[in-house]
């Protein structure tokens, strides 16, 4: 199987290089090897690659930045899924892109489904949304995979950016008031293995495409997860300002950002775990193994 791989420096994209690997023969894509903003140099890439599976980790991820580069945000998030659908069918390949939890608006009291109505509160948000709908309308062959909090040793996040601040402050504030689930992305790459082993085996027309949700298990705050991750730090030694004591719980109003975060970004998960016959470890599990990699 020919798999093109987008964003293979990314959090996700990194990890999805090891564990496409025995897949297929992977072709894997920059920004330097491709601009997925450039339409013609995406349609260009694919039609010289002819995979037979796109696998389209790469997004444009600043949250706040996205809110004034909503050119640069849309053209990557939105218009370059639909490329790759668009490509798709005319080679009889399949998507299997990534989405996220900041496709609502976050006001429903329980975890959303995937039938739950969608409201993203900023640019980023809407930009993913508008792929997932692009890309659903150019191929029945897609698969959406809505995630939460990624995660990994690879890349830029929340957990790196809590031990960087602890290193340099005596105290912090973190927000409490919005939840979800931190999530790994080893695990959102070995899952994707397990989808893609399974799209090989059942074939294109038995394979059961759409939109999932999918994370790790369990919920928190922002809050709570910045306390363990300066906990796991001292544990491991680090040479921190501050401990979870002197993390300020406060709420979202007290945090002024560019772009609005939605209160509950908890994925259900169920349909995901029940089609594929997948379980899905606790949020700590993938979390504590990448601790363990950057301690
Ligand atoms: N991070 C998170 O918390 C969450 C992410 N998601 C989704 O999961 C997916 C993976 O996210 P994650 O791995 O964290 O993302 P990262 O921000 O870690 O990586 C994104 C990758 O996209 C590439 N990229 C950005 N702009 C372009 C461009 N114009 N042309 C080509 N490549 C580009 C970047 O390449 P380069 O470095 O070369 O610029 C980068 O390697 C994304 O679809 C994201 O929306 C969903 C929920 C949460
Ligand atoms: C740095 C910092 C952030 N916060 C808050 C702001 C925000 O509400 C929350 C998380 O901040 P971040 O900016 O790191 O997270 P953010 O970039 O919003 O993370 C999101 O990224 C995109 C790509 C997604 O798809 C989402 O699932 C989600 O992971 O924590 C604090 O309260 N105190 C702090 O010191
Ligand atoms: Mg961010």
């Amino acid at each position: 199987m020919n798999i093109l791989l987008t964003g293979k420096n990314g959090q996700v994209g990194f990890e999805l290089q090891r564990a496409l690997a025995p897949l297929g023969n992977v072709h894997a894509v920059d920004s330097g090897d491709c601009d997925l903003a450039d339409a013609d140099a995406l349609r260009a890439l694919i039609r010289d690659v002819r995979p037979s599976l796109i696998v389209n980790p790469a997004a444009y991820t600043a949250v706040d930045r996205a809110e004034t580069e909503v050119d640069k945000a849309m053209a990557v998030n939105a218009r370059a899924p639909g490329i790759m659908g668009e490509e798709a069918e005319r080679l009889g390949a399949s998507v299997i892109h990534f989405s996220t939890d900041y496709v609502f608006d976050g006001h429903k009291p329980t975890p959303y489904t995937e039938q739950d109505p969608t409201g993203p509160l900023g640019v980023y948000g809407q930009s993913k949304l508008d792929g997932e709908k692009d890309l659903a309308s150019a191929t029945r062959r897609h698969l959406i995979l809505r995630t939460s909090w990624v995660v990994g040793a690879h890349g830029h996040n929340f957990a790196k950016t809590m031990l960087r601040l602890a290193a340099e402050r005596t105290h912090l504030n973190v927000v409490n008031d919005q939840l979800g689930a931190p999530t790994s992305a080893a695990l959102l790459a070995d899952l994707t293995a397990h989808v893609v082993r399974r799209l090989q085996t059942d074939g294109v027309h038995e394979f059961p495409f759409g939109i999932y949700h999918l994370t790790a298990s369990g919920e928190t705050s922002w809050h709570n997860y910045a306390c363990h991750v300066v906990a796991q730090g001292l544990q491991a030694g680090l040479p921190l300002k501050l401990t979870p004591e002197h993390i300020r719980a406060i709420a979202t109003d007290a945090y002024p950002t560019a772009a609005r975060r939605p209160q509950n970004s908890r994925l259900d998960t169920s349909q995901f775990r029940a089609t594929f016959g997948l379980r899905l470890p606790p949020w700590q599990q993938g979390l504590d193994h990448i601790l363990q990699q950057i301690l």
